[in-house]
């Protein structure tokens, strides 16, 4: 496929061995829409599926085969010629056809799980590889669980291979079992210990059982092979396999150490991630490398300013080499100054120096009763602390509201730097609140509207709430923002006494006060 002595073909088995996760079955529709994404991203090999495995996995094969322009399509089958057969039919329209043969090496399998002899099993390797390569050129064939096979067997299983027409030897770490130096090592040896190892491209294909599969992958290839198979956010059977994205951006970011190319188009990874997500409805964990919705966010107050002034100091990586817009800088209680007043100046917020400070303290507060702080916390408290500059302050507040005794509310306010408290029972602790502040005004505010809003997501959502008073044909709007849902009723009730005052005195100043 290349001469290049540093180019890694990518083979990526999502729609294989990643719908092998529990509960990833993938529709037609859904495999078609990955595979043409996945082809977009530029990988090299598509293994579409198993063909023999049900009707719908031999049509989506089939499918994706006319589907692809460019990539070579592949289906998986066993050391058996109904298998080859099978992917065969499944293939016969694609302009790259591969067929994949596999059958286990490793002592273990090939006793309890195929019950053959090893004499068998290489007669089985020859005549199904042979069987596959008078069908089509591109023939790979794995030695499944072939990190836990005998050394000379495995050589000479692989030799059989290439003599019967293997152009792909893939060496399968089928059950996460090996580690980045053993398998370099293993690597390497086959190829030196081989005959016409030259003949063949060697390959890596890792399971995540350790959490070692792109670690093991990467070794893999600088033990020389030149082939990777993975998935696209690691999914796969059991832990999954090893994740595309993550090779690739190691690839990409150390060229000094790792110095291989492949055709990936890296600023295509995040939409394929999500795309190959939304369909197998497998969420991708926030801390994952690359593609976690975390990734490129930053929360604590050292590491924003770090980024506010250069990026690189804590980011190794653009968000837009792998396609997304920008990193985020998420506002939360490891805040600093520098991030929040970032974040004033994209809501569109000029504050001087007291407003910021004012707003800042508000903001740490409330992180640290809330988990996540969206935009419109930040706008609330904003106009929040620009209402607390009134002429009558909420400072303090109790509520009871149980089934022993009726509702009541008690105030403690700061009236033109006067404190004050007010105190009422009502139906309920919000009537009880509005009757309480109500003795604060001698004019006869009429309660036309009281609504409650949260204003961003989860139980422990700002409540926002509108409270509109009307008086002799004068209608103010309050609003009041808190966590707590009769706060911010009573926020909302002070705020539009404090309106009321202001359009009383704009038309008769001195006809009434609060
Ligand atoms: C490491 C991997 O990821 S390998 C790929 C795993 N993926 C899958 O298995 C998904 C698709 N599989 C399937 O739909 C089914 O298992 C099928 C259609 C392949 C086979 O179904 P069944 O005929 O009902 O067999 P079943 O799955 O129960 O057992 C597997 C049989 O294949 C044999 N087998 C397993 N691997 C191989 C192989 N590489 N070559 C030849 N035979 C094999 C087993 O020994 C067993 O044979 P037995 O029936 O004589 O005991
Ligand atoms: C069939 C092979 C490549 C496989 O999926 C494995 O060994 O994990």
């Amino acid at each position: 496929m290349t001469n290049d002595k540093n180019r890694v073909i990518i083979f990526d088995t999502t729609l294989r061995d990643g719908e092998q996760s529990p509960g990833c079955s993938m529709t037609l529709n859904e495999k078609l829409r990955v595979a043409e994404a996945l082809e977009h991203l530029g990988v090299d090999v598509i293994e579409a599926g198993f063909a023999i495995a049900s009707n719908g996995d031999f049509d989506a094969i089939s499918q994706i085969s006319q589907l692809l322009k460019n990539t070579s399509v592949c289906s998986l089958s066993r050391a058996s010629f109904k298998d080859i057969d099978r992917a065969a039919e499944a293939l016969k329209k694609a302009v790259r056809p591969r067929i994949h043969t596999f059958i286990s090496t490793s002592p273990l399998h090939m006793e309890h799980k195929l019950q053959m002899t090893p004499e068998e099993v290489i007669g089985r390797i020859h005549d199904s590889v042979s069987y596959a390569r008078n069908l089509c050129d591109d023939v790979e064939w794995s030695c499944e669980d072939g990190t836990r096979t005998e050394e000379d067997f495995l050589y000479r299983s692989i030799e059989v291979a290439i003599k019967a027409g293997a152009t792909t030897i893939n060496v399968p770490d089928t059950v996460g079992y090996t580690t980045p130096d053993e398998y370099e090592i293993m690597m390497r040896k086959i190829i030196e210990n081989v005959p016409n190892s030259d003949k063949a491209i060697f390959s890596t294909h890792c399971h995540n059982d350790l959490g070692l599969a792109v670690a093991n992958s990467i070794a893999a290839v600088q033990g020389g092979a030149r082939q990777v198979e993975c998935t696209i956010n690691g999914i796969g059977e059991r832990a999954g396999n090893a994740a595309l994205e993550e090779i690739i951006m190691a690839f990409r970011t150390r060229q000094d150490a790792l110095p291989y190319h492949t055709n990936i188009v890296t600023e295509n990874i995040t939409k394929t991630s999500r795309l190959v997500s939304s369909v197998t409805g497998l969420e991708v964990q926030h801390n994952k490398a690359i593609v976690g919705a975390n990734a490129f966010a930053h929360e604590s107050g050292i590491h924003q300013d770090g980024m506010l002034k250069n990026a690189e100091t804590y980011e190794i990586m653009t968000p837009e080499s792998v396609g997304l817009k920008k990193s985020e800088l998420v506002m939360g209680k490891h805040s600093g100054r520098h991030a929040f007043k970032e974040k004033l100046k994209d809501l569109g917020y000029d504050l001087g120096d007291n407003e910021f400070m004012s707003a800042f303290t508000r903001f740490k507060d409330l992180a640290d009763v809330k988990k996540t702080l969206y935009d419109d916390d930040i706008i609330a408290i904003v106009d929040e602390d620009r209402r607390d500059n009134e002429h009558m302050k909420l400072e303090s507040w109790s509520f009871i509201c149980d089934s022993w005794q009726p509702s009541s509310a008690t105030f403690g306010l700061l009236v033109d730097g006067e404190n004050l408290t007010v105190s009422s029972k009502g139906n309920g602790p919000v009537d009880a609140s509005f009757k309480a502040l109500r003795t604060l005004t001698d004019g006869e505010p009429h309660l036309e509207l009281y609504q409650v809003h949260a204003v961003t997501r989860g139980t422990d959502a700002q409540a926002e709430v509108t409270v509109r008073l009307e008086e002799n044909g004068k209608t103010v709007n309050g609003h009041g923002a808190h966590v707590d849902t009769l706060v911010a009723s009573a926020k909302a009730y002070v705020n539009a006494l404090n309106k009321l005052k202001v359009k009383r005195a704009k038309t008769a100043p001195e006809a009434l006060t609060l």
